[in-house]
């Protein structure tokens, strides 16, 4: 039986599921405090937390844990460094309770806008205050949204009932998207400079602590409100205390440094403060407990690792690696036409890379096949390579080649039932860079493999290359950087060709047709 400790207020599904799934022991106690729970039960092998702090001296306390799930979507309260450097996975549950916090933002701004909690307290009173409370509306004001993620994308979705502009700024989101989103992709300064609104909505890491600042509050326009349901440390308190009064500015807060009773520092800044209760509602706590219980049901099963967050590359392997992995296997993929049914993978790692193979292996199955996720273990891929009917072979390198380090990836495919194809695609890592090395028989291709590329083999013969180029051309395809080696025997060529912006199949197919093509095929990474 794996023991789980649930020392939190979470929605009994949790201990249900686990329960009817079997092999788990649930220990559920929110009365008291977490380091005491986990002295009480050292043997504790997964724990499912909300905003409780967990420390090394937690995480030592119980040194047969191995998952900690964070039901909720910011972990900034889990050591999640510590627990990786003792093999521990931390999970979160992203959008469980991403609509409570949407709703939050809402109900503070109409509560803000129409002095809802004064003209309350004032009225149960016995006074009669009606002229001191003038409001405003929040239809068709300009909101901005720091932060476009799934609580920030459903705040907007909720405004739009208010007619409101919305305007996003979120570093990891592409402006395409941020716009199928009706939103309006906006530069942080923009949007401090032009918002009557604007709420928080990215985590609380190192590169966002304390970002919201005096530069900021100083382009706000008079009157303006701020709201923080993301996290306490994103803002300088000290900073908007400087200004708030002056530009007449609003601030609307749920989180604080520490989640505890006592006096908060922000008590003369906050408009309205509430106790941290963005994820306070029924829905969400039964959302984020029921996917806690199914995340790691999932991870003992299956060994589905995709909401850890604190796996990173293994130390001592340069990241580019990793990425090169992924990509010559995308290679594969693309040559050898999308979906066939794979029979065959051979790898070869060199120099010091052979002892990463087990994490270059998942790298390389993510990126042969849409079902299996970057994030799980090596186990996990070489049972998803034994199910899917696929041989998997790691061949024993040669050091003597003088590849350093460098990873060979080969796929076989069967075309039909008698017929198998087998691309081979080497490559390594220069000045930082990914370079695809040789392509089957084609060597020293040194071509980066970035955007789209598309890729021809034909009878080697003057003139060929010339069409390739104006038939792209007429496309309105413009060729930014060109491979035409020959194979050993030097009858066949390749042209391999990075374009700028996609190509479409049917330009491919006839560019192939008209020079004759052995073979055509075009991958984006
Ligand atoms: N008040 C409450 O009870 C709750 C608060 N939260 C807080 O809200 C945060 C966001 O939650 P979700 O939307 O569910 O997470 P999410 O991961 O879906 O969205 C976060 C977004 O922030 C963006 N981001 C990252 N760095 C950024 C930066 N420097 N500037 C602007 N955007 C940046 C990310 O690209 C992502 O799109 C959580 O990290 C948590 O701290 C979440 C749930 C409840
Ligand atoms: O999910 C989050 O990030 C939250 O802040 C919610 O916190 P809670 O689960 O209410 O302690």
């Amino acid at each position: 039986m794996k023991k789980v400790l649930i020392p939190t207020k979470l929605n009994a599904v949790a201990r249900e599921t686990l329960n009817a799934h079997g092999g788990y022991e649930v220990v559920q106690d929110d009365s008291q405090e977490l380091s005491t729970l986990a002295s009480q039960h050292p043997d504790t092998y997964a724990l499912f937390v909300r905003s409780e702090k967990v420390t090394p001296e937690i995480i030592d306390a119980m040194p047969m844990l191995k998952v900690v799930i964070r039901a909720g979507a910011g972990y900034n309260t889990i050591d999640t460094k510590y627990a990786r450097s003792k093999g521990i996975d931390v999970m979160n549950t992203p959008g469980a309770n991403a609509n409570a916090v949407a709703e939050e933002v809402i109900a503070l701004m109409l509560a803000d806008a129409r002095h809802i909690v004064l003209a309350d307290a004032s009225t149960r009173v016995g006074k009669w205050e009606k002229k001191n409370f003038m409001g405003k509306e929040i239809t068709g004001k300009t909101v901005g949204i720091v932060g476009f993620g799934a609580i920030g994308q459903l705040v907007a979705k909720r405004l739009f009932g208010f007619d409101a502009k919305v305007l996003a700024y979120d570093p990891f989101l592409s402006d395409e998207r941020a716009r199928d989103l009706g939103a309006v992709p906006a530069e942080l300064g923009e949007i401090f400079e032009q918002c009557d609104y604007i709420s928080l909505h990215m985590p609380e890491n190192d590169d966002t602590r304390g970002v919201i600042n005096k530069s900021l509050f100083a382009r706000m326009k008079n009157g303006a409100t701020l709201i923080n349901c993301a996290r306490a440390g994103i803002i300088n308190e000290d900073d908007l205390r400087e200004l708030k009064a002056d530009k007449g500015l609003r601030f609307l807060n749920d989180v604080y440094a520490k989640d505890a009773e006592g006096d908060k520092s922000v008590s003369d800044i906050a408009d309205i403060m509430l106790p941290h209760l963005g994820a306070s509602t029924n829905e969400a706590n039964f959302n984020a407990a029921q996917r806690s219980a199914t995340q790691l049901i999932g991870y003992d099963d299956k060994g589905i690792a995709s909401y850890v967050v604190n796996r990173d590359v293994p130390e001592g392997l340069d990241r580019a690696y990793s990425e090169l992995a992924f990509a010559l296997a995308h290679t594969c993929r693309g040559i050898a036409g999308g979906n066939k049914q794979m029979k065959l993978i051979e790898t070869s790692f060199y120099g010091d890379l052979a002892k990463f193979s087990g994490w270059l292996l998942v790298q390389i199955v993510a990126a042969l096949s849409d079902d299996f996720d970057r994030t799980q273990g090596y186990d996990a891929a070489l049972e998803y390579l034994k199910e899917m009917g696929v041989e998997y072979f790691n061949r024993e390198t040669d050091t003597s080649k003088g590849y350093g380090d460098s990873i060979t990836v080969d796929v076989t495919t069967s075309v039909d039932a008698a017929t198998f194809k087998r691309i081979s695609v080497r490559g390594t890592v220069a000045e930082g860079n990914m370079m695809i090395s040789r392509i089957n028989d084609f060597d020293k291709l040194y071509f980066e493999p970035v955007g789209t590329a598309v890729l021809f083999i034909y009878q080697d013969r003057p003139g060929v290359v010339g069409r390739i180029g104006n038939a792209l051309a007429e496309a309105g395809i413009n060729i930014n950087d060109m491979r035409n080696p020959h194979d050993p025997s030097g009858k066949n060529s390749l042209a391999l060709l990075r374009i700028s912006g996609k190509v479409d199949c049917e330009v491919v197919e006839k560019i192939a047709e008209q020079i004759e093509a052995l073979h055509a095929s075009c991958v984006s990474y």
